[in-house]
């Protein structure tokens, strides 16, 4: 039994058996055959045996999947049996006596380029197609086993060295009862799904990858970060208690879900839901979410190799929009950082998160901007839509984004499209910049939303997916708390309001700090609501606004925010 601590990302108790998502080494050799024959014979067995291996992955798949999602099987089927492609590798073993698997590499990378170099579309998917089953052949030859979470048909907790927001939204949340990864943090974008799609999950933990074997016993708890792997009979039955008590607790906050967020002295706040595509609705009108508070647009850009086209996203706005009960603020798109777009590669550079990233480039390249604005003015009808610009810095980059919408909006109505007459325009508050001149925002914008994932990260200059320098994600900092204070008190003064859309916004002890400096929105993962409603209507509004101005105006350090919360309210 080995106890491994990281941090906890998403609440819950899983126990189950671990799979490992580890992508082998396949860097390929070089080397002289002495039989060209007998290697040209042993590489077609290994491309037989590779068409039973997709075949079995298809039929476990089928059950998950559309019918148009099973085709990519074929499709790799076709490509692996190819003959122009066969036959260029086995000319080359033949002719220059090289082994298979470096043969394989040389032909598949010239494949590769050509495909992705040609402009139709179709021909760039076959780019892709070509790498998925030359990995997967050049693993059978190199005798390596390659990562497959689509064949996982038991309960697993999956380990890793980190997952990309991708993988993590392609988990399915009835087999994998939870996740450990080497690396990220609370507010890295994997630790975020997982608490949306309600997987217990563990960040940072170092070492999970080179510490477990598939198929060892994993209990973790999601909230204190204990990963044990092959743990004793007596903690086995410990954790299925708490996993008890867990489901318990979830129950009982289920009868708050059409309760009202109000403190005991009457001060109203609203409760609203982060999503990240339609498939999330569920979970928001389960948690008795009293709107959306932030759609992540990006995960829609990130679902395919190409861009959504207007007429896609346009689709996907509506369906929000006739769904939700309430305001639905929707972020244009964020991308940079942690989240990458296969259709739109960006350049390398030193510092993502503080590179070209959501505003910036959105202002770069309009034309995908546009095509963003136009869905969601034509969507604007169907429902109460606030739009809301990311990582806007500057005025400037307020004034530039807004008149692009005013120009959209416009030529919409030239063109006899029917646009809301009132959609509120707003900015997320994640940059210091920002925060502190937000007197001046506030005359011009409708709303403001803090993101104290990217707020934290830029004060503090720490990256939020770094695990060595976690210690300095202190969203109970006084630094934090007078910024947040700021902004709200700045909204007010010009009768707009302020909400927080930060993982902050869910998190216990922020709830009566919140409350007290008059936050008018929290927004959170749809799954965190009922928890927070019921510690707001425990809490006395204008006790825990004596208690807020004494944490923001006299408090030194996070630890004496924390302890002074704690001793006031007990949480
Ligand atoms: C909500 C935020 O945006 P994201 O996590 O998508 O960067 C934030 O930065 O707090
Ligand atoms: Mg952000």
């Amino acid at each position: 039994m080995t106890t491994i601590k990281g941090i906890g990302a998403s609440s819950g108790i899983a126990l189950a058996k671990a799979y490992k998502l580890e992508m082998p080494d396949l860097t390929v050799t070089r080397d002289t055959v002495a039989d060209p024959a007998a290697e040209v014979e042993s590489f077609r067995e290994h491309k037989a045996a590779v068409e039973q291996e997709i075949l079995k992955i298809k039929e476990k798949a089928s059950k998950n999947l559309s019918e148009e999602e099973a085709a990519v099987f074929d499709a790799h089927i076709q490509m692996l049996n190819d003959p122009e492609l066969g036959g260029q590798v086995e000319a080359k073993i033949q002719d220059e006596k090289l082994n298979a698997a470096a043969a394989l590499e040389d032909v598949a990378t010239m494949f590769i380029t050509m495909f992705s170099s040609m402009e139709d579309a179709y021909f760039k998917e076959r780019a892709a197609d070509v790498k998925d089953v030359s990995t997967r052949l050049k693993a059978h030859l190199l005798g390596k086993k390659l990562p497959d979470p689509s064949s996982i048909d038991e309960e697993v907790v999956i380990i890793a060295n980190d997952l990309t927001p991708s993988d993590t939204s392609q988990l399915d949340k009835n087999l994998v009862k939870g996740f450990a990864t080497n690396i990220g943090g609370r507010t890295s974008h994997s630790a975020i799904l997982a608490r949306s799609m309600e997987i217990p999950a563990v960040v940072a933990t170092n070492t999970i990858l080179d510490e477990t074997k598939d198929g060892d016993f994993i209990v973790l708890d999601g909230d204190t970060g204990d990963v044990i792997i092959n743990p004793d009979e007596a903690t086995i039955a410990e954790f299925e208690k708490k996993k008890k008590e867990y489901d318990e607790y979830k129950a009982e906050l289920k009868t708050l879900v059409d309760a009202e967020s109000v403190s005991t002295d009457g001060k109203k706040t609203l409760l609203v839901a982060n999503i990240g595509s339609p498939n999330d609705l569920e979970a928001v009108k389960a948690n008795g979410a009293e709107g959306v508070g932030l759609f992540r647009t990006e995960f829609l850009y990130m679902e395919n190799d190409d861009l959504p086209t207007e007429e896609q996203q346009f689709e996907v706005y509506k369906e929000v929009l006739e769904n939700v009960n309430g305001p639905v603020v929707v972020r244009t798109l964020d991308i940079g950082g942690d989240k990458k777009l296969p259709a739109l590669p960006l350049p390398e550079e030193m510092n993502p998160f503080l590179g070209v990233r959501a505003i910036r480039l959105c202002l770069q390249r309009k034309d995908i901007f546009r095509v963003q604005l136009r869905a969601l003015l034509r969507a604007s009808v169907y429902g109460e839509l606030h739009i809301m610009f990311p990582m806007i810095a500057t005025l400037g980059e307020f004034r530039e984004a807004k008149g692009v919408l005013m120009e959209e909006k416009e030529k919409l109505i030239a063109e006899g499209v029917k646009v809301a007459d009132k959609i509120e325009v707003g900015i997320m508050i994640e940059i210091p910049a920002a925060a502190v001149l937000a007197d001046q925002f506030a005359k011009e914008v409708d709303f403001f939303s803090i993101g104290t994932n990217d707020l934290i990260q830029y004060t503090f200059a720490a990256d939020r997916m770094s695990s060595t320098i976690n210690y300095l994600y202190q969203p109970f900092n006084p630094a934090i708390i007078r910024l947040v204070k700021n902004v709200i008190e700045a909204s007010h003064k010009e009768g707009k309001w302020t909400g927080m859309c930060g993982e902050m916004a869910g998190e216990a002890k922020a709830a009566p700090l919140l409350l007290g400096l008059g936050l008018d929105e929290f927004s959170m993962s749809a799954t965190s609501i009922l928890a927070q409603r019921k510690r707001i209507r425990g809490l006395s509004y204008e006790e825990c606004k004596t208690l807020a101005n004494k944490c923001a105006d006299e408090c030194a350090t996070m630890e004496e925010v924390v302890d002074l919360v704690s001793e006031s309210t007990g949480l």
